[in-house]
Parts: structure tokens; C-alpha cells; sequence
């Protein structure tokens, strides 16, 4: 079997393919590498030979964690590592090592399943947007807080603002005008990241017309669905891209 992790800012997304990876055995969100060790030593029938990993994390968090899952379960580990080219993709950054990674494996995994020009949305901690011309050539992208920083900005930096999750869970029932505090400000920050979003569908379409595909991506891409009929919602983008870039030999 193979371990695949997502190791973003706020959480480790992880799935254990079969050995024919074929088919998903079990998979997760967790907030810590020991509640990843955790939710792996409670699968019955676990037996991993191989971890391919991308983090967006400190060399040395990442570290720690490769060192914690050979300890654990003696695997060999692959971790996804920035490239000026890969699979048709070229990196558009003056210096492509300072891409996060995760965009990286999106954009990748976009331009294999789109075999065209697509502009791939990611909604996480971060909001990401890359544009990536029918010719594999990176034009760029964008980066904004997402969901949970835009509403822990507020949450923060006012004095007023304070509502708990079932509030902000209610809260996104429609997106009319609020009359809490927590309608307020769900539905205002689920506006900025539409707009975001359709600002980007805008800009694509002034470059390519209507010849290209969207790809939605992360925990918050529910959020903005709606907004973007047509798009495809691929909720493991990332990790189509990571068995690309980490393919086992
Ligand atoms: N099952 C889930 N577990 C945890 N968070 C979820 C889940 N479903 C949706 N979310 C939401 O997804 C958001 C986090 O998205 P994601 O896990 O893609 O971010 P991340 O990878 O930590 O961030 P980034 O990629 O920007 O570093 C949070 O706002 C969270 O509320
Ligand atoms: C933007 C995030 C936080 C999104 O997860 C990640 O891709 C990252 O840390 N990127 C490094 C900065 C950059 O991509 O320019
Ligand atoms: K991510």
C-alpha cells in the first residue's frame, strides 16, 4: 500500500492507496502528526511499503515528520521537490524553488487531465489561483488569505466579532444580506472569495476565450461552486500531481 500526504499550513490531508493504486483504502484530514499516526495505527489491515509526501511546511517540520513515519512504519518516502519543468508543465516563478508546492502538483495534475489551458483555483488557509497556457508555459498565479484567515483577521483584530462554528455553520444557509454578526461575516468573506474566484475566470477568459478548463480544488472549493458553473471540482488535484512528480520506480 502507499501512504500520500498533503501537508498544507493548517492540515495534513492523507490517503492510503492499494498496492495497485487503483483504489483508495482509507483516507483523512487530521491537524497534527499525531493525530495522522493515530488515524493510521487504528486502520486494520495497514501494510505500507511506500509515502509519497509535498509540504508547504518548514524544512525542519517536514523533516520531523519523515523521520516519525520511517520510525513507524519502515517505508520508503518520496517527497515531491521543485522543478523548472515537469510533465509538459514549465514553472513560470523567476525562481521556481520559491512556488509552493501544492500549486505546483495542482497545476501539474490540471494540465494533465485538462490536455489544454486551465486556470486552477485552490481554496485553503491560502486562496490560489495559476494560469497555465495550452502549451504547458506557467503564466503565474495569485495568493490570498482564505476562509479561515480572512475570518480569523476579523475575529482578531475587532473586538465585536464572536460567534462559534455552529453560528458560522448556519450562517451559510444563503448568502443574502446577514443580520448576525456571524451571517455578516461568513457570507461577506464567501463573497470575497467568489469575487476572487470570478475575477480569475475573467482574466482567463480574456486570454484564451472560452478554450479552457477550470479546475476547484481544496477544503473551502465548496464555497465557491456555485460561482463557477462549468468548473470541475477535483477534491484530490493535489495528489494526482504528487503521483506524477513521485511516480514509483
Ligand atoms: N474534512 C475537513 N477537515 C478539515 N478542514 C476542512 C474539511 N473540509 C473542509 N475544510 C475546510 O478547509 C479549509 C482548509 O483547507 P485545506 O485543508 O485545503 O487547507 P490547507 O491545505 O491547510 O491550507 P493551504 O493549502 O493553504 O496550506 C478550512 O477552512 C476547513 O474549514
Ligand atoms: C500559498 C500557499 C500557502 C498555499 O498553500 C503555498 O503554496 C505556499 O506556501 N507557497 C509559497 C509561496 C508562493 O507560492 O509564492
Ligand atoms: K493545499
Amino acid at each position: 500500500m502507499i501512504l500520500e500526504l498533503d501537508c498544507g499550513n493548517s492540515f495534513i490531508k492523507w490517503r492510503v492507496l492499494e498496492a495497485s493504486q487503483a483504489a483508495v483504502f482509507a483516507e483523512g484530514v487530521v491537524d497534527s502528526d499525531v493525530a495522522l499516526l493515530g488515524g493510521l495505527h487504528s486502520l486494520a489491515g495497514l501494510s505500507l511499503q511506500h509515502c509519497r509526501l509535498v509540504s508547504v511546511r518548514a524544512q525542519e517540520e517536514t523533516n520531523r515528520l519523515v523521520g516519525v513515519l520511517v520510525a513507524a512504519f519502515g517505508v520508503s518516502i518520496s517527497c515531491a521537490a521543485p522543478a523548472r519543468e515537469m510533465a509538459g508543465v514549465r514553472n513560470g516563478y523567476e525562481e521556481y524553488a520559491r512556488l509552493g508546492l501544492d500549486r505546483w502538483l495542482a497545476m501539474l495534475g490540471g494540465f494533465q487531465l485538462a490536455s489544454g489551458a486551465c486556470l486552477v483555483l485552490d481554496f485553503g488557509t491560502a486562496a490560489t489561483a495559476d494560469f497555465i497556457t495550452a502549451d504547458g508555459e506557467h503564466l503565474g498565479g495569485f495568493i490570498c488569505p482564505g476562509m479561515p484567515l480572512m475570518r480569523n483577521q476579523l475575529r482578531t483584530h475587532t473586538r465585536k466579532i464572536r460567534y462559534d462554528d455552529v453560528a458560522a455553520e448556519r450562517a451559510l444557509e444563503s448568502l443574502v444580506p446577514g443580520r448576525t454578526t456571524a451571517q455578516a461575516v461568513e457570507r461577506g468573506c464567501t463573497l470575497m472569495l467568489r469575487g476572487f474566484a470570478q475575477s480569475q475566470l475573467e482574466l482567463a477568459r480574456s486570454y484564451w476565450g472560452g478554450d479552457f478548463s477550470v479546475f476547484l480544488t481544496g477544503g473551502d472549493a465548496e464555497l465557491v461552486a456555485d460561482a463557477l458553473p462549468g468548473a470541475r471540482f477535483v477534491p484530490d488535484l493535489v495528489f494526482v500531481g504528487l503521483a506524477m512528480a513521485c511516480p514509483l520506480s
